[in-house]
């Protein structure tokens, strides 16, 4: 477990673990050694001359002075690294889930992600003080007390030592077993976690449709799941924990046997042998508190180890000779793709799909739900590597710029907005923390922010809840859209919200993407024609592949699947192009 603290604490927080468990070990001998003084300070009271207790009593008192200001050195010094710890480990965290490729964020592991990040943090930020400290004292007081017991009893020194290895071994048999059983609750405990987190955040689905806790079958899986690896825990845990305490006391019986039979024939004096079976008692002691402290190091290492393997997720690959796009031109080239680890999944979501957005022109992406559009968008910004195929930007591949110049050079909006807790000016200032006031107020302008400022009562200011959720779709979907104008990046993909926007806001929108089409290359998701009939080029994507290409005239002339879009939008006011199918 040392070991874990040391890696998860990095190089930086090295040198105070290694004072503190300098400190550590120091009052943990020094407790040995002041109670390896009760034997000549008993002996020497029950003796002849009980003024010869006088040396042996200052030795006691200096061990135990010594021991107390170390002792209460490695307490503070506990909480230091304490608090350290926790700092490092979510500065590290925060590090890496800017490292880690997006797709390693699945729901299960987002959530095991927040659990990491705060009450895993918390509850490893008191390893040091609360349960390294008695761990270390559980070891190396009785380590000590072992060796001082051959300078009194060479005979006891040697059963002692015989015992020692079978404790050892009979405490790692059970901790091994129980660290097993651990893990497997730890799970249960995780699965369930995670249920009951979906459960709330689909509070409203449920209700919709009348499902109770009850009913819910995936949460009560998993509950019955984690009573189950509850009670593997206790039956199969509980033999475990009872043989190590058995083995102490038979131990305690074999040498007090051993020791009256010593007295008795003579080879061992009375005041010895008292001072040596106080000095057992407290060796007994100390290893039964090993027991005690190891069940809480076991947790804090599955946990340290659950941390450890976040931490070494290997980060998304950077290019070793970065190169800057030379324009604004979006290009791909033979591009497939496949979700799943490596581009494993069995479908090719892409299948062999290029296209050219040029600098400073517009470009629509329609097609059915499911194919692929919002793929397209994310290996522009790399959210992901192509499986095949190439995806450059100013004719360099993503893959070869490095990641802020690709941030720098692309926008995105996606339909799914995410606000932060904070007021309306704080979200869209993230894009560019200094941009002064008439930037604002254009990206404002031209996203429809405005008009949404002029009618809430704090403007600027007000606060828009956790999410975004204190606005309404379409006013968290301008948010977004001025937050990405901000940004003034040179490449600008939107995903057009398909329910957040009425028919004044689609209109704005439509004006506000001819503007930008002048400015900037743009690459929209479309969903309404309003947006589609301006774009210098359509490009439809059906099944992972474009099958038609060119201007809304272009495509009408040919008609083919774009055309029957049309059609039908001619004849159903308020087509969508999302839920169409030829
Ligand atoms: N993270 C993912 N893991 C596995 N499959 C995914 C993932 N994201 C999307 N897919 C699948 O890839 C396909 C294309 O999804 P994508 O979101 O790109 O489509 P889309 O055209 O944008 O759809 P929509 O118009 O409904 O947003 C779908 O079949 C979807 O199920």
């Amino acid at each position: 477990m040392i070991r874990q603290l040391y890696r998860v604490l990095g190089p930086e927080g090295s040198r105070p673990l290694n004072r503190l468990l300098l400190l550590q070990c120091g009052a943990a001998v020094l407790q040995g050694a002041a109670f390896a003084l009760l034997v000549p300070v008993l002996k020497a009271l029950l003796g002849t001359d009980p003024a010869d207790v006088r040396p042996w009593l200052a030795a006691f008192a200096g061990c135990v002075i010594a021991y107390a200001a170390l002792q209460g050195a490695a307490l503070s010094g506990g909480f230091t690294v304490g608090s350290q710890l926790s700092r490092v480990l979510h500065r590290r965290l925060a590090d890496q889930a800017l490292r880690l490729p997006l797709g390693w964020f699945t729901a299960g592991r987002t959530a095991e992600f927040s659990r990491l990040a705060g009450q895993n943090v918390i509850q490893v930020m008191s390893t040091p003080a609360h349960l390294l400290r008695p761990f270390i004292s559980s070891v190396l007081t009785p380590v000590t007390l072992i060796a001082a017991t051959f300078f009194f009893d060479v005979r006891t020194g040697l059963v002692l030592l015989v015992c020692a290895p079978v404790l050892y071994a009979v405490q790692q048999g059970s901790t091994s077993l129980m660290r097993r059983l651990d893990l497997g609750r730890d799970a249960a405990i995780g699965e369930s976690a995670d249920r009951v987190l979906e459960y709330t955040r689909n509070q409203p689905v449920l209700r919709a449709f009348g499902r109770t806790a009850e009913g819910y079958g995936a949460l009560d899986d998993a509950l019955v799941a984690e009573a189950r690896a509850d009670r593997r825990l206790i039956v199969r845990g509980l033999p475990g924990l009872v043989s190590f305490t058995f083995a102490t006391r038979l131990v305690f019986a074999l040498l007090l046997a051993l020791g009256v039979s010593w007295q008795l024939d003579g080879s061992l004096t009375v005041p010895t042998l008292l001072a040596l079976l106080v000095l057992l008692v407290r060796l007994i002691d100390s290893v039964s508190s090993a027991a005690e402290a190891g069940a809480g190091m076991r947790i804090a290492r599955n946990t340290l180890e659950r941390l450890g393997a976040v931490l070494d997720e290997p980060p998304f690959p950077q290019p070793a000779e970065p190169q800057t796009p030379h324009d604004a031109s979006v290009e791909f080239t033979g591009v497939t793709f496949r979700y799943g680890a490596g581009g494993t999944g069995e479908r090719a979501v892409l299948d062999d799909v290029t296209f050219r957005l040029p600098e400073r022109s517009m470009t629509a992406l329609v097609g059915p739900s499911g194919a692929g559009k919002t793929t397209v968008a994310s290996l522009i910004a790399r959210f992901r590597d192509t499986t095949q195929g190439t995806v450059r930007i100013g004719g360099v591949d993503v893959r070869d710029i490095t990641a802020d110049d690709l941030a720098a050079h692309v926008s995105l909006v996606f339909q799914d907005v995410y606000l932060f807790d904070g007021t309306i000016e704080e979200n869209v200032r993230i894009a560019a923390p200094d941009a002064d006031s008439a930037d604002l107020a254009e990206a404002a302008a031209l996203s429809g922010l405005d008009r949404v400022i002029g009618e809430l009562p704090d403007g600027w200011d007000t606060k828009v809840g956790e999410g975004g959720a204190r606005l309404s779709g379409g006013q968290r979907q301008r948010v977004s859209i001025a937050r990405a104008l901000l940004k003034d990046a040179p490449i600008l993909v939107l995903d057009e919200a398909t329910a957040a926007l009425d028919q004044e806001n689609e209109a704005l929108f439509a004006e506000a993407v001819r503007v930008l089409a002048d400015r900037k290359t743009l690459l929209v998701i479309a969903h309404r024609l309003s947006t589609v009939v301006h774009a210098d080029q359509i490009l439809v994507l059906e099944n992972g592949r474009i099958t038609e290409r060119g201007t809304h005239d272009d495509l009408i002339t040919a008609c083919g699947t774009y055309a029957s879009f049309w059609q039908r939008r001619a004849r159903a006011h308020g087509w969508r192009l999302e839920g169409a199918r030829p």
